[in-house]
């Protein structure tokens, strides 16, 4: 898929992992709508994108992905825009293991919404033009993360809701790939505030520190780079791209058909 005159939605847009991806699908020549609930930081982004790739690239619109009107209103909104949604990247989530339900709200619940409300705009069978449709996972997602049990529920379920999605809207028709993204640890806020966010497994958090040593830290331009594969290889549909500082390889899951 070539970038340029597609629109994209990017949850969690104003800082880290959802900056990077929405940077560089704007120097591949997208408009993106940042939809985040921080807003001085998203009408920040928003003027310095827009001064760097012209008026009217980037719209930054205050949306928090756990509420059903804001999300609406928000795509609503970027349709208007950009006359359509060709990409959504499900990117908004926290790591918070003692307010664990708000967790689950954000990183499984609000993945499932925005998706659900993407698919209105989307679906060819709504007549939608197709597109794409990726989630910021995490390695959690493919295997225990012994520090964080809600985080790795909730991204064990966003990948398992991505290969879902794919199977289904590869046999009705809808014309969309879903993918997830699946980096270890990235350099942003969310891990430099993780030992004070660990809750009741913050005894652990010295081996947290140290499976992040062994593991090392990637940068948020190699999450990006990782997007940029998954949106723009059209062969890609329900695939789980790990993100590691070894490089990038793709999880191979066991079939259930054989
Ligand atoms: N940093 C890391 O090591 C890794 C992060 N991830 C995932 O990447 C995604 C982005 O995380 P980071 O960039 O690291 O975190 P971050 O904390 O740097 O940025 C998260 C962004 O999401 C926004 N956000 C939070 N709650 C929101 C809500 N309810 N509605 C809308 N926006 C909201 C924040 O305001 C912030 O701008 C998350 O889903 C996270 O689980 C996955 C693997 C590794
Ligand atoms: C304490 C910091 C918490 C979260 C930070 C960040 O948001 C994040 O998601 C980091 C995840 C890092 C995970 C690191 C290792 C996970 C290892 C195993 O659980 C999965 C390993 C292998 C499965 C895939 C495979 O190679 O077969």
């Amino acid at each position: 898929m070539a970038l340029t005159g597609k629109s994209a939605v990017v949850t969690g847009a104003a800082m880290g992992i959802g900056k990077a991806l929405s940077e560089l699908l704007l120097e591949n020549g997208a408009k993106v709508a940042l939809l985040d609930v921080n807003d001085s930081a998203g009408q920040s982004l928003m003027e310095s994108l827009n001064q760097q790739h012209g008026a009217g690239s980037a719209l930054f619109l205050k949306c928090d992905v756990e509420s059903e009107e804001q999300l609406k209103a928000a795509f609503q909104k970027t349709v208007e825009t950009f006359g359509g949604i060709d990409i959504l990247c499900n990117n908004a989530g926290i790591m918070n293991e003692g307010t664990w339900e708000k967790t689950v709200s954000i990183n499984l619940m609000g993945v499932i919404r925005a998706t659900y409300i993407a698919l209105e705009y989307m679906n060819k069978l709504n007549g939608g033009k197709g597109g794409v449709i990726v989630m910021t996972a995490s390695m959690a997602g493919l295997g225990p993360f012994i520090t964080c049990p809600v985080y790795t529920a909730t991204k064990s379920g966003v990948v398992g809701f991505t290969r879902a999605m794919a199977g289904a809207s590869e046999v009705s028709g809808y014309g969309i790939r879903f993918n997830a993204l699946c980096p270890a640890f990235v350099q942003t806020d969310l891990i430099a505030n993780a030992s004070a966010n660990l809750g009741p497994f913050s005894h652990l958090a010295e081996v947290a520190g140290q499976i992040k040593e062994k593991l090392g830290v990637i940068s948020v331009s190699e999450v990006a780079e990782g997007l940029m594969e998954l949106v723009t290889d059209e062969t890609k549909n329900g695939e789980a791209l790990m993100i590691l500082t070894k490089g990038k390889t793709y999880m191979q899951f066991p079939s259930l058909s054989k």
